[in-house]
């Protein structure tokens, strides 16, 4: 039986460190980080993200800036907004929740974003400078950083490991791939119009399941002992509870739990760990803010 990675309580851990080293800013330059969070429209799987994101900033004594536009912003207000929060001086992280309304161009937002405000790591520069080798981006995409720490805090050596990560897209796919190669793993990307993915994933010593499709990945498909980081948040229909439906994983729990060496349970997994990546993120923005006024 695979050992079930506890994402919540090693978020809580994190967590915990994060809210020791706010205090101890707060002392020493008597400011704390403040984190923007942007949201445009009423989606309600967004509202609910953006509220375990500014829950989780009041919980560490970080700042949040809540922005709450309506559906039918323009782009160019929207834009405008993040150009205010570029210089307001107790922002140090900015993050626009993903989708945003068709009628807007995400890339050209997400490119007006100061680069020492990306805490999402999801501008074109930073994305970027991922993908160089010998280069590191400010900052890191939190879902892949989350993986990588969770990897990593489970005793999970990546160097020399076959990895492959199940999706491309650019906030989790793609730029898991390259931390993934970064830390010197040998990396294969299975996407939508791989043919036989079981046999690629079958031969991985670590799989990041980002493919956003329910329990699409049987237990006969992975490898004995291989580390399984699930980040699948798919909402199915379950009448039994009150919400009407629940959240199940790209992975098939059941099956692969007793295949696996290590898995990351959804909910309880990576997701905790993204926000407290997010948390982490704003930290570093702040710190280096903090250093370079002083
Ligand atoms: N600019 C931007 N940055 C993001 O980081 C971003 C985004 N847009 N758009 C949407 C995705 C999704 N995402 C999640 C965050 C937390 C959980 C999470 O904490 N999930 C809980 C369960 C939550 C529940 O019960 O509903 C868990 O897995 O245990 C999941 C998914 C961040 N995203």
């Amino acid at each position: 039986m695979a050992t079930v990675i506890d994402g919540k309580a090693v978020a809580q851990t994190i967590r915990s460190e994060i809210a020791e080293e706010v205090r101890a800013l707060s002392q020493k330059y008597g400011k704390v980080p403040g984190l923007a969070v942007v949201i445009v429209g009423n989606r309600k799987d967004s509202q609910s993200y953006v509220g375990m994101k500014r829950k989780a900033c009041a919980e560490l004594g970080i700042k949040s800036f809540d922005i709450d536009l309506p559906e039918q912003v323009s782009e160019s207000d929207l834009i405008k907004q993040v150009h205010q929060l570029n210089v307001n001086p107790d922002v140090h992280g900015i993050l626009v929740q993903l989708p945003l309304p068709k009628h807007i161009n995400e890339e050209k937002v997400l490119s007006e974003i100061s680069l020492g405000k990306d805490v999402d790591g999801f501008h074109p520069l930073n994305i970027g400078k991922l993908a160089m080798k010998d280069r590191d981006p400010l900052f890191l995409p939190c879902t892949p950083k989350a993986c990588i720490e969770l990897l990593s805090r489970s005793g999970v050596s990546i160097k020399g490991k076959k990895a492959v990560v199940v999706g491309r897209s650019n906030i989790v796919g793609l730029p898991a791939s390259l931390l993934l190669l970064k830390a010197d793993a040998t990396v294969t990307i299975v996407h939508s119009r791989t043919t036989q993915p079981e046999s690629i994933i079958r031969e991985a010593d670590i799989v990041i399941a980002a493919a956003g499709q329910p329990m699409m990945i049987k237990g006969s498909w992975i490898k004995p002992g291989a580390a399984v980081i699930d980040v699948g948040t798919n909402a199915v229909d379950d009448p039994t509870k009150k919400s009407g439906y629940r959240l199940v994983g790209d992975v098939d729990f059941e099956e692969a739990s007793k295949v696996a060496g290590w898995i990351t349970p959804v909910p309880g997994g990576v997701g905790p760990m993204t926000v407290t990546m997010l948390l982490h993120n704003t930290l570093e923005g702040a710190k280096r803010c903090f250093e370079k006024n002083h």
